[in-house]
């Protein structure tokens, strides 16, 4: 094993004239939870179909839990617990029925175990009291929720989850979380699929982003943090003055926000000022306005925000929401 319980190597799926994933190169961690985070149509079901031996690559190479895919699909697979745009059910048959009928089709799972296999991953995904409920009178929250409790049937090394929170009700994501959570705290490897910055937040320690097929970047979440530029908040009455210091210290100073009534502002009223910081040390900044004589009440330096670095990396907004 490489400490890796997926990696890839030069991964491309081209449909027609069109890259839906082109070249990547994914390393996540056995262990993390993984965020694979990006704006829609942006290739993450497709490569996540290609992990899973659900279609064939163009070209590159993909290995899930030490295996190379999709020729270990047979002994990979059963190791793996995969949500990927729901599973069949059969809308005929209850909750519990479809359950077990995915559980024989198994032959890794023993017949005698079966009804407790079950009632247990109804249980983890909050089901059991809809087990006999045929699956046709449930909510799309319940069939995602059924879907993930198939997953679940059996432990698995890594969960391979594409947007489990999609159609949701905010309860219904807030439990889904909380069980991601607590199977990554068993040491289960979970990547997850979202278009949710927040909830990439929330749940995982690894991020990677895809943008128009390619990843555009991958790591640690505290690391995702701290790249990106830092910005400076100053709270002064000497707004011209502290201009002056911050463009002769070589920041890009922001145009100033808005310019109220001048007498609606009284000449000593605390205005902020905010700058790029790039490269300068934020003491050396604050030193040079106090030696200017400039009355700093208040100076923070912040690395931009993960939304901000998401904009920035996929030219796109997020959705914040949740
Ligand atoms: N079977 C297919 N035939 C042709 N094009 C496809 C097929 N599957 C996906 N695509 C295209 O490949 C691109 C990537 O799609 P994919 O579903 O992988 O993106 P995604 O990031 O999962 O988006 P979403 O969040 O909307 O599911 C899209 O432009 C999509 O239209």
């Amino acid at each position: 094993m490489t400490g890796f319980a997926i990696e890839t190597a030069g991964l491309s799926k081209r449909f027609r004239a069109q890259m839906a994933v082109d070249g990547i190169d994914l390393a996540v961690p056995s262990g993390s939870v993984f965020g694979f985070l990006g704006p829609n149509g942006s290739g993450k079901t497709t490569t996540i179909r290609m992990l899973l031996g659900l279609v064939a690559a163009s070209s590159g190479t993909a290995r899930v839990l030490g295996t190379d895919m999709p020729r270990g699909v047979g002994s990979v697979l059963p190791r793996v617990g995969a949500l990927v745009e729901g599973p069949a059910f059969l809308p005929f048959l209850s909750g519990e029925a479809n359950l077990r009928r995915f559980d024989a089709a198994d032959r890794s799972a023993g017949g005698r175990s079966r009804s407790a296999r079950v009632a247990d991953a109804l249980d983890r995904v909050g089901l059991s009291h809809a087990a006999d409920k045929k699956v046709h009178a449930y909510s799309l929250g319940m069939k995602q929720r059924l879907g993930l409790a198939n997953a679940l049937l059996m432990p698995r090394e890594l969960l391979v989850l594409d947007e489990p929170t999609n159609g949701l009700d905010p309860q219904g994501t807030r439990e889904v979380r909380n069980l991601i959570r607590s199977l990554a705290g068993d040491g289960t490897t979970v990547f997850v699929s979202s278009h949710l910055l927040a909830e990439v937040e929330q749940i995982c320690t690894h991020v990677g982003v895809m943008r128009a097929g390619r990843l555009v970047t991958q790591g640690t979440l505290d690391d995702f943090r701290s790249t990106g530029a830092v910005s400076v908040r100053l709270q002064t009455p000497d707004v011209a003055d502290a201009r002056a210091v911050l463009a002769r210290l070589g920041l890009t100073v922001d145009a100033p926000a808005g310019t109220p009534a001048p007498a609606a502002v009284p000449a000593d009223a605390t205005r902020l000022v905010t700058a790029r910081l790039d490269a300068t040390p934020p003491e050396a900044v604050v030193a040079a306005l106090v030696a200017a004589g400039v009355r700093v009440r208040g100076f923070e330096a912040a690395h931009t925000s993960l939304e901000q670095r998401f904009v920035e990396l996929t030219g796109e907004g997020f959705d914040v929401v949740q």
